[in-house]
């Protein structure tokens, strides 16, 4: 008797967006060598927001730059909802970029020939797909916007340009949003208004953010923030305060080897 094969299981539900795994990244070689990540392994469920920090130099851009594919870590993984990407070729990293991957940054980067409605749509089009507008509308009420959709953004507040950014960086319905210093081009005033759009967009859209900051304030909007020194994870937090974010800010810049003075 001839046994039909039996039908794969289905893959195991993930509940990470995001996932890295012993993620390292060396530059340079011999005795110049920097680890700007030396090991990292983090998770990001699906529908929370975590904020990273440390001192400078600690390897927040880095882990930026190898979790949205811009560069492959010198060794370790990365799983975009489960699907492992560290392997990919640069076509298939820029495709990740514009379909899977959300981008908010400090300094904004809207297109200042497009309009606000057109800078929306920007990320469909680059893929090839065609908006829709109903989503692209919605989105754009979303922010508060509604009303701002013909405008350039050089008729924008710096925060009114922030909520573009962020209605830009979900129209692909990305599987994680990376924030890199959104609101350190901000007054604290409207710093506050943006960071409560990107709580908003996980609490109301089920959207997963991962947001670099040096900001206690900033940090404490988010679900949990994680800490790294030296490239190496070195703490966690979660239900973050403001105070507490600060006070184990403090901690860490103790840990930190400081230059020796020559006087
Ligand atoms: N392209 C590069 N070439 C050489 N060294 C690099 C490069 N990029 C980063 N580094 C080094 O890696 C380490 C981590 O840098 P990274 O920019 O990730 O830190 P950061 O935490 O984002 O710092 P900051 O808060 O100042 O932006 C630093 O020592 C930095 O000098």
């Amino acid at each position: 008797m001839t046994r039909l094969p039996l039908p794969a299981p289905p893959a195991a539900p993930t509940t990470n967006a995001l996932e890295v795994r012993a993620l390292t990244r060396t530059y340079g070689e011999g005795a110049g060598a920097v680890a700007a990540l030396a090991g990292v392994d983090l998770a990001f469920p699906r529908g929370t927001f975590t904020a990273v920090m440390g001192p400078s130099g600690s390897g927040k851009s880095t882990f930026l730059t190898l979790a949205a594919g811009l560069e492959p870590p010198t060794s370790g993984r990365v799983l975009i909802e489960g699907e492992d990407v560290t392997d990919w070729d640069e076509e298939a990293r820029t495709r990740l970029r514009r379909e899977r991957v959300g981008f908010v940054f400090q300094a904004f980067h809207l297109m200042p020939y497009l309009t606000a409605v057109q800078n929306v749509e920007l990320p469909v089009r680059l893929a090839g797909g065609r908006p829709n507008r109903a989503r692209v509308a919605a989105l754009l009420e979303h922010v508060g916007l509604a009303d701002r959709a013909r405008n350039l953004p050089a008729a924008l507040s710096g925060g009114q340009q922030q909520r573009v950014a962020i209605a830009r960086a979900l129209v692909t319905d990305p599987a994680v949003v990376l924030a890199d210093e959104p609101t350190g081009a901000l007054d604290s005033r409207t710093a506050g208004s943006v960071l409560a759009l990107l709580r908003a967009c996980v609490d109301a859209l089920g959207q997963t953010v991962v947001m670099v900051t040096h900001d206690p304030v900033a940090a404490a909007f988010a679900d949990t923030v994680v800490f790294l020194v030296d490239g190496r994870l070195a703490g966690r937090m979660d239900r973050p305060t403001a105070e507490a974010v600060a006070g184990q800010m403090a901690r860490l810049d103790e840990l930190v080897p400081h230059e020796a003075v020559t006087v």
